[in-house]
């Protein structure tokens, strides 16, 4: 053909051509900025390719958080990721939107191949959550390409001073890099930078460097979003003359030194080895002020080797109505002229640029915290009938509130700062330190295999005693109780209470028995003196050396314990893990070993528990993420003043709330704050209640509570704050360990105290550690006298109560009560279920009469549960203090304390602490251990009616 041909066939296809076809002509790639589901399927990508010339495509999370968050085109796919593998929130979406990217990238495979790999791509984005952090951009970078798996695919990380040496590795690494976020020409310099040094690099190890591609997005019309504003404010005829107009400037400027550095004699080189130009990208090309043209930022900006990304309606205008000039290179003095009297003007650009990128990032991540709630929410209802669930009535005001901690907890990034350990979100101390807990609600604490060999070693006994404090035992007790089989039983010991000893041992035999000591510490007094008790009677029962081999340790490494414990020649030792504390041990050995003993199938509660760990995980926005939902009602109430946290469980669950109590108390009540917990206490009329309440429902499908229900219902309709959590079977019990230990250190956050320390804990261990070695000593106990006894009680506190008779003196030491106060029965007799019943009359008694919630505790067990909050949280308890005569003691081997006697050693060192602490005390000595519970009863009763 002659060039006269030529030329005609040219004009002839010209003539031909739509609008945005010509764009192609003057040498810039027309791209969408945008991706759905249903659009793809019913063709438009393909149509575009096909009649438009379109030659890539363009993702953002914002993209995606409309296609995914409002449409149920994806839900099929959700469906079948969420059966098939119920993982993360984030590994779901990413499933969704690579598969959307893989079918783009396909659709754009011809245009990739006819352009030889000049052009034809389409983009993901990494997560804008790493967009301030090197290592886990690239890192994800790396990921995403490997799992799209298309050489037309261009990963897209912003060009922020930490993604710049990502998109070098990237780069380097020969992904094909699309830069975000690019506003300022000096960001831009410094990505072209990177994008050369990286092929240089490649160079220099040989590598190719022909296929690799990138593009430098450039952010347009959100530069005149700002800064019109500004000239608006300004309001003068010379600010006035530059609306608009900043924006183009700024990128013809850009695109200046794009073509002063392709000229250079660096650029040529890698270009004779075939490297691609990194084509300038004008992204966010969208026009939103209606007073410019609705193609203001195509039009401006077309010229050779660039791409404009266009949303669908942008497309669609210049289709309709662009014109195709080469406007980049025209007037580039103007543009310059422009930007000097921004200056001029000190509209900052330098400043707008650096705090767009900011909110760029900002932007983004809010559009993925709504984009990967919508997929949580899913997830949640495509997991119907395996993950617990949550709902809440709350009163409108704390309802309000609850909202503005979940916005603040979003806003900041907390469920990403909880699983990054980052201790902004608490004190800022030391507590990014105490967070084992959480890889080991992943099951990633335990050796399943160890436990299933102990589990099949532990059915030769019929018997499992359990010798622990607090963390150490009160999760395995749980587990036991509502999940154990019954052979081999638990007897979980966590008393000094002579009584309560003699009954696990008399129902059990040293040789059928296997003895767990847990704990943490290795140093607590009380599975210390147990240990020596049990294992001596388990050497008069097997004979000498050979108890060992029927113990078994639980202990962190080094501690005293584990020295003990190899000693002694113990079955097993099994190791904690330091950086959890007890009373978020109960995933880790301190909760599993026992539970393994005891025949519970660890790795299928596992099974059962990660579904709420990941529904907890770092991608579940606060708003759609079960721990955060729970934690912002525990924290926002506690913090309006409602802080007593009253559980009202399902008759199978009720166990559950001893681990609960210690979880919240000793988390949260510490420095005058914190929050209650309330277990046991039965449900009341509407009328006994004050506004210091929250009760949370724990319920068990199936489970027969239908008294409790109507009561419920009654509490709901006079505004009182109720919290359903549903559980399908009673094996999900496991979920909510997890849950709770993220409410909790959520509701800490939200309260601004340190949830992992426990300073009152550890004041009463050294207090009582310190009363008996006076007592080792001295052979007694510091001597003290009643201000009043009679035949049935002796009565002491830190100052006389008035009183003729044992009513008279608890009615004085009750007349202190008013609103939002508590009432704790601090019982140091035998926990069984006659205690626990008479205990539970006077609860009842107290609280009708008094209008206030009414707590519980068996010493010592609660001094290293509740203990904490009654010491260190709201100065707002009033306590009963009860000690008896015990009936029978029993000595401790290798000790001159008998355990009555340590028993009450504990109970004096409680109580002159509590005082200390500006708590309201008073001790009742029953002299008659029998008949002594049910006087103090009566005694109580008519104290509360007279
Ligand atoms: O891929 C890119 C840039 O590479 C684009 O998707 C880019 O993110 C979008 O154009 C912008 O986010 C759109 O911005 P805007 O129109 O909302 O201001
Ligand atoms: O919850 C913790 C208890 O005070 C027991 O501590 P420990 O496991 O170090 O013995």
């Amino acid at each position: 053909m002659s060039d006269d041909q030529l030329e005609a066939v040219r004009e002839q296809e010209a003539s031909t051509m739509n609008r945005l076809q010509k764009l192609e002509e003057a040498g810039q790639a027309v791209w969408l900025d945008f991706i759905d589901r249903e659009f793809m399927a019913a063709g438009g990508l393909k149509r575009l390719v096909e009649e438009d010339g379109l030659t890539g495509v363009t993702s953002n999370p914002s993209i995606f958080e409309k296609a995914i968050g409002h449409s149920s085109a994806y839900d099929a796919q959700l469906k079948a990721e969420v059966e098939a593998d119920p993982r993360t929130v984030e590994t779901i979406y990413e499933a969704l939107a690579i598969k959307d990217i893989q079918d783009a990238c396909d659709t754009l495979k011809p245009v990739y191949d006819k352009h030889e790999a000049k052009d034809g791509y389409v983009s993901i984005e990494v997560s804008p959550y790493l967009a301030m952090e090197t290592d886990t951009t690239l890192a994800a970078a790396k990921r995403l390409w490997a799992e799209v798996d298309r050489e037309n695919l261009m990963v897209k990380i912003p060009g922020t001073d930490p993604g710049v040496p990502a998109i070098h590795d990237a780069i380097e690494a020969g992904i094909n890099i699309n830069v975000t976020l690019l506003f300022s020409l000096d960001a831009y310099k410094k990505v072209l930078e990177a994008y050369i040094s990286a092929l240089e690099a490649r160079v220099a190890k040989g590598e190719a460097i022909d296929r690799i591609a990138s593009v430098a997005s450039f952010f347009v019309s959100r530069i005149d979003g700002v800064m019109d504003k500004k000239i608006d404010a300004l309001g003068t005829e010379e600010a006035k003359a530059i609306r608009g107009k900043i924006a183009i400037a700024n990128a013809k400027i850009a695109y200046q030194h794009y073509l002063e550095v392709s000229a250079s004699a660096r650029w040529q080189a890698l270009a004779e080895k075939g490297a691609q130009p990194q084509r300038l990208l004008w992204a966010s090309t969208g026009t939103k002020d209606k007073a410019y043209s609705d193609v203001l930022y195509v039009e401006t900006l077309i010229g050779r080797d660039t791409v404009n990304t266009m949303p669908p309606a942008t497309m669609d205008a210049f289709r309709d109505h662009g014109e195709t000039s080469n406007s980049l290179v025209s007037d580039v003095d103007g543009a310059e002229k422009v930007l000097a009297t921004a200056e001029k003007l000190g509209l900052d650009l330098d400043g707008v640029t650096a705090q767009l990128v900011k909110d760029g990032v900002k932007s983004f991540a809010d559009a993925a915290d709504s984009l990967y709630g919508a997929v949580a929410g899913k997830r949640g209802k495509f997991l119907a009938g395996k993950l617990d669930t949550i709902s809440a009535d709350l009163p409108a005001d704390l309802d309000a509130k609850v909202k503005d901690s979940i916005e603040k907890a979003r806003s900041e990034g907390w469920s990403r700062k909880l699983w990054a350990h980052d201790a902004s979100m608490w004190t800022g101390g030391d507590e990014g330190k105490w967070l084992g807990w959480l890889p080991a609600a992943e099951g990633k604490q335990v050796d399943i295999a160890a436990l299933q060999a102990l589990s099949v070693e532990a059915k030769k006994y019929k018997d499992v005693v359990l010798l622990g404090m607090g963390g150490s035992s009160l999760g395995p007790e749980v587990m036991g109780l509502i999940l154990g089989a019954g052979s081999p039983k638990l007897h979980a010991l966590d008393s000094t209470d002579p009584g309560q000893v003699a009954s696990v041992a008399d129902a059990t035999d040293p040789a059928n028995t296997l003895y767990i000591v847990a704990s943490k510490s290795g140093s607590t007094m009380e599975p210390e003196l147990l240990r020596a008790y049990f294992f001596a009677r388990c050497e008069q029962a097997v004979g000498e050396g050979k108890a060992g081999a029927r113990f078994v340790a639980i202990t962190d490494p080094g501690s005293k314990l584990e020295k003990v414990a190899k000693e002694h020649g113990y079955a097993h030792i099994f190791l904690g893990d330091p950086t959890i504390g007890g009373r978020y041990s109960v995933l880790s050995v301190f909760g599993m070993v026992p539970s393994a003993a005891i025949g519970i199938d660890v790795g299928a509660f596992f099974d059962v528990v990660t579904l709420m760990t990941n529904s907890c995980g770092p991608d579940a926005p606060p708003a759609a993420n079960p721990g955060f939902e729970l934690g912002a009602i525990m924290g926002a109430a506690a913090v309006a003043g409602r802080d007593k946290l009253t559980l009202v469980p399902s008759p199978t669950l009720k166990p559950f709330g001893s681990w609960l109590e210690q979880l919240i108390a000793e988390s949260t009540g510490k420095q005058g704050e914190g929050i209650v917990p309330v277990d046991l206490e039965p449900l009341g009329d509407p009328a006994d209640y004050g506004n210091d309440r929250v009760f949370v429902h724990l319920h068990l499908e199936g489970d027969a509570m239908s008294a409790d229900h109507a009561k419920l219902e009654a509490l709901k309709a006079t505004g009182q704050p109720i919290v359903t959590i549903v559980l399908n079977k009673k094996e999900d019990i496991g979920q909510e360990f997890v849950r709770w230990e993220v409410a909790t250190a959520v509701a800490g956050a939200i309260i601004g105290i340190d949830p992992f320390d426990q300073p009152d804990v550890e004041d009463a261990k050294i207090q009582t550690r310190q009363l008996i070695e006076a007592y080792e000593q001295s052979g007694s106990l510091k001597p003290e006298t009643p201000f009043f006894e009679d035949g049935d009680f002796a009565f002491y506190a830190p100052a006389k109560v008035d009183g003729g008779d044992a009513a008279a003196i608890l009615k004085a030491h009750l007349s202190t009560a008013k609103a939002g106060d508590y009432f704790g029965f601090l019982a140091y007799i035998e926990r069984n279920e006659t205690h626990e019943a008479t205990i539970e009359a006077m609860r009842v008694d107290v609280r009708d009469s008094k209008k206030i919630a009414t707590v519980a505790g068996f010493g010592p067990r609660f001094l290293h549960s509740t203990g904490q909050a009654y010491k260190g949280g709201p100065k707002e308890g009033i306590f009963l203090t009860i000690t008896r005569e015990p009936s029978q003691d029993i000595a401790i081997p290798g000790n001159r304390a008998s355990f009555g006697t340590v028993q009450l050693a504990q109970a004096r060192g409680d109580m002159e602490v509590l005082a200390s602490r500006g708590q309201r005390v008073l001790r009742v000595h029953l002299k008659d251990e029998k008949s002594g519970p049910e006087a103090l009863a009566r005694a109580l009763k008519a104290a509360t009616q007279a």
